[in-house]
């Protein structure tokens, strides 16, 4: 028996999910056996891998998230492309299956797919409908814009009926780069990083700055709570408390929210927007992570790969994968799948995600984005958000800060990959 390595960063319930379906891949052939590695984070997993490639122990397939992509795409002599990797070893694998969102995210110049999407999501709204009826408003009607959420907020709070107005997962990925595609609002030059590696990030405009300046605000106002860096650990246990009683975060918080809000009846909607901003609500972008097959291995391990990958990329797992976690089916089968199965009927708001990221053709500003050392560039976002909140600085001094100690090291990314 073959064995395949896969290291990836899916704890909790994705994690245990993630490795029934790689027991019953194992189970359901002889040849190979895929041994699942849990390397923490996605930050911590990407760079276990880059120093393991190092090392000459890299493992077969290693999950990166989305950010990763302009990183991995540059790292050629490591990285075996998805497309060629499927030629080589003879195995079907038809690019046009996948959701355009998707299959655009992770294509390079040529239009050939470089990774194997698996987990791709977008962030949603939920809410509480038990404290949402508490305190007077309509359980069934999630705040549609921003002005309605700061309305609703404020009601909660004054009826008693919780003590917080909303956290949110992920501030970067959600308060600033989707909350850019949402409201068709440029991220960075050169197709926010699609055309070439000369961008500049340019998520410093009077609009981004609003919502900062709002955030600050609402979080000394106690409308707000901040779930900390990266993806802001303490945001989830602020909702399944009740604390909170609207939580903005990976449609993929799905499986822990149903696992963990057994005390109240849980609502989904889309992201808010700002009334008056030309072209909100545009489309929101994908995150979540595909999986990247590395370099240094022999053919008989690659042909494991290949099969793998052909299993998971099946409608029914795809869909069995999506319905449990949330993360969006990334195949129009698995779509269909869902479809025939009659899963969306039977359980209102799974569709949210869907619908958000397909709700309008992608403009230049709402495809996504591609940067080198983004995984750094998202940390120095963290951390002037954080000054933000201690009250170091405006919004738009962070913003701003942001952006010109974000784009040295795009220069440095480009003086290094040129
Ligand atoms: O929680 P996930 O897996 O949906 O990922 C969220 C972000 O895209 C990570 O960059």
């Amino acid at each position: 028996q073959t064995e395949v390595s896969w290291w990836h960063a899916m704890g909790g319930e994705l994690g245990e999910k993630l490795e029934e379906i790689v027991a019953t891949y194992n189970d359901s052939q002889s040849d190979y056996h895929v041994t699942p590695v849990y390397k923490g984070s996605y930050t911590e997993t990407m760079t276990a891998a880059i120093a393991a490639f190092r090392a000459g122990e890299q493992p077969d397939i290693v999950q990166v998230f989305e950010v990763g992509t302009g990183t991995m795409m540059a790292a050629q002599g490591a990285v075996y492309p998805v497309y060629q990797l499927m030629a080589d070893m003879g195995a079907d694998f038809d690019q046009s299956g996948f959701l355009p969102a998707v299959v655009g995210y992770y294509t390079d110049t040529q239009g050939n797919m470089l990774s194997m999407p698996f987990n791709s999501s977008t962030p949603i709204l939920y809410y509480n409908k038990d404290v949402f009826e508490a305190a007077g408003l309509d359980r069934d009607v999630p705040p549609k814009t921003w002005e309605e959420l700061e309305a609703f907020s404020h009601q909660i709070m004054e009826s008693g009926a919780a003590t917080c107005g909303f956290s949110s997962g992920w501030i970067s990925w959600v308060q600033l780069e989707n909350f850019s595609a949402w409201h068709n609002l440029q991220i960075g030059t050169e197709e926010n990083g699609f055309a070439g590696l000369n961008t500049e990030l340019t998520m410093n405009g009077p609009d981004q700055a609003k919502h900062w300046a709002n955030l600050k605000k609402w979080q000394d106002e106690g409308l707000f709570q901040y779930g900390g860096p990266g993806g802001g650990a303490d945001a989830p246990a602020k909702f399944y408390t009740q604390e909170c009683a609207i939580y903005m975060n990976s449609s993929a918080s799905r499986a822990g929210v149903i696992n963990n809000a057994a005390d109240f009846e849980v609502g989904y909607g889309m992201l808010p927007y700002y009334e008056g901003v030309e072209g909100a609500p545009q489309n929101s972008i994908i995150g979540g992570a595909t999986l990247w097959v590395l370099q240094g291995h022999d053919e008989a391990e690659y042909k494991g790969v290949a099969d793998f990958f052909s299993y998971l990329s099946s409608a029914e797992v795809q869909a069995d994968w999506h319905q449990f976690s949330g993360y969006l089916p990334i195949t129009q089968a698995a779509y269909e799948l869902g479809q025939q199965q009659g899963y969306y009927a039977a359980n209102p708001g799974s569709d949210v995600a869907i619908k958000q990221i397909t709700l309008n053709a992608p403009t230049v500003n709402s495809k996504g984005l591609r940067f080198g050392n983004y995984t750094q560039i998202r940390d120095v976002i963290d951390q002037e958000f954080q000054a933000l909140l201690a009250g170091d600085k405006t919004a738009q001094e962070a913003l701003d800060a942001l952006v010109s100690r974000g784009n040295e090291m795009l220069r440095d990314f480009e003086a290094t990959n040129n």
